[in-house]
């Protein structure tokens, strides 16, 4: 099922479903992650490296570029190939990976994104899998990963222990979409304690007063949704982002990137033109990934993608 992000991310979001607060375990127990090795670890020293989300965004704007954020929902079609893109997307230039942890009601997701969380589900991905995965990739990485997660499997862990973990396998960031402000509070604080970027949405409903607020407690970066409804891509981006782009930079110097229904060279093009510091494609990679023929085709599709992604922009 999926529900409009109008409602939800208007208010960082809110809405609250039920159903995902108060579900017990939605990953079904079963495969660990089993590695390939297939590309050479380029950088062990990677990790010592790699730069947080802000000060990635403070590196680029020096240099007068634009982020490129891909996200890929982990598990999809399978967590060795979940590795392996990883690698192709760090070494084809991206600059912040948003890593999906699957969820069986992803909400704020469209058909896409829905269908992969499902495709990881089947076939075991549990969260314990994930982060066996990112331990061992983490560190052959040079760009730093944002860990997109729905808040029931935080709360299943609890707040507290969620944080430590995933900071110990090296994730600088966090991206629930499905926590109101109000109740970031206990999630920030934990974020903060051990140094992860909590980074809040706003979107093309959220009255000013509270986008204020929001840009006022987002870490990393703000994340602009250009346009309400779910995931998913679109013929055209919505000149709207323009208006919405110079709103947020008017109550903050913090980056600011722009996600949902991009997922073309001219996209990404106008974004930056339109003064995003970031661009976030999450359905067209997804797709590429999800839906080929075969883990190495997906693979190479997603290494000229996101090839031909990284050279629209400055
Ligand atoms: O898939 P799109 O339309 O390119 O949108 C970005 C995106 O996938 C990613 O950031 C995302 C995936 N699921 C979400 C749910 C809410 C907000 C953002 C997301």
């Amino acid at each position: 099922m999926a529900i409009s992000l109008k409602s939800a991310a208007a208010g960082f979001l809110q809405f609250k479903s039920p159903n995902t607060l108060s579900s017990p375990s939605r990953f079904p127990s079963g495969k660990t992650f089993v590695s390939t090795k297939r590309f050479t670890p380029m950088a062990a020293i990677a990790t010592a490296q790699t730069l947080g989300l802000s000060d990635t965004f403070s590196k680029l704007k020096k240099q007068g570029k634009v982020a490129f954020i891909p996200y890929i929902t982990a598990g999809d079609p399978d967590l060795s190939t979940t590795a392996e893109a990883l690698k192709v997307l760090d070494s084809c230039g991206s600059d912040i990976i948003e890593l999906g942890v699957p969820y069986s009601d992803p909400l704020a997701d469209g058909p896409v994104i829905q269908a992969a969380a499902t495709r990881s589900l089947a076939k075991g991905t549990n969260f314990n899998a994930i982060l066996s995965m990112l331990k061992e990739v983490v560190p052959q990485l040079s760009c730093p990963i944002a860990l997109f997660t729905y808040y029931n499997p935080i709360l299943k862990r609890g707040v507290e222990q969620f944080m430590c973990t995933v900071k110990d396998i090296g994730v600088h960031g966090l991206v629930v979409p499905d926590v109101p402000l109000e109740e970031t509070e206990i999630l920030r604080r934990e974020a903060l304690k051990n140094k992860i970027e909590l980074v809040l949405l706003t979107t093309p409903t959220t009255p000013k007063d509270r986008m204020k607020a929001i840009v006022e407690a987002s870490e990393g970066f703000v994340y602009l949704v250009s346009s309400i409804g779910v995931t998913g891509t679109r013929v055209s981006v919505s000149d709207r982002v323009q208006t919405l782009l110079s709103d947020i930079k008017e109550a903050t110097t913090k980056p600011v990137a722009v996600g949902f229904g991009i997922s073309k060279p001219e996209h990404v093009k106008q974004v930056a033109g339109w003064g995003a510091d970031g661009v976030i494609v999450g359905s067209a990679m997804v797709k590429l990934l999800g839906e080929a023929k075969s883990p190495e085709e997906g693979l190479k599709e997603l290494e000229s993608f996101t090839k031909s992604l990284k050279s629209a922009l400055p």
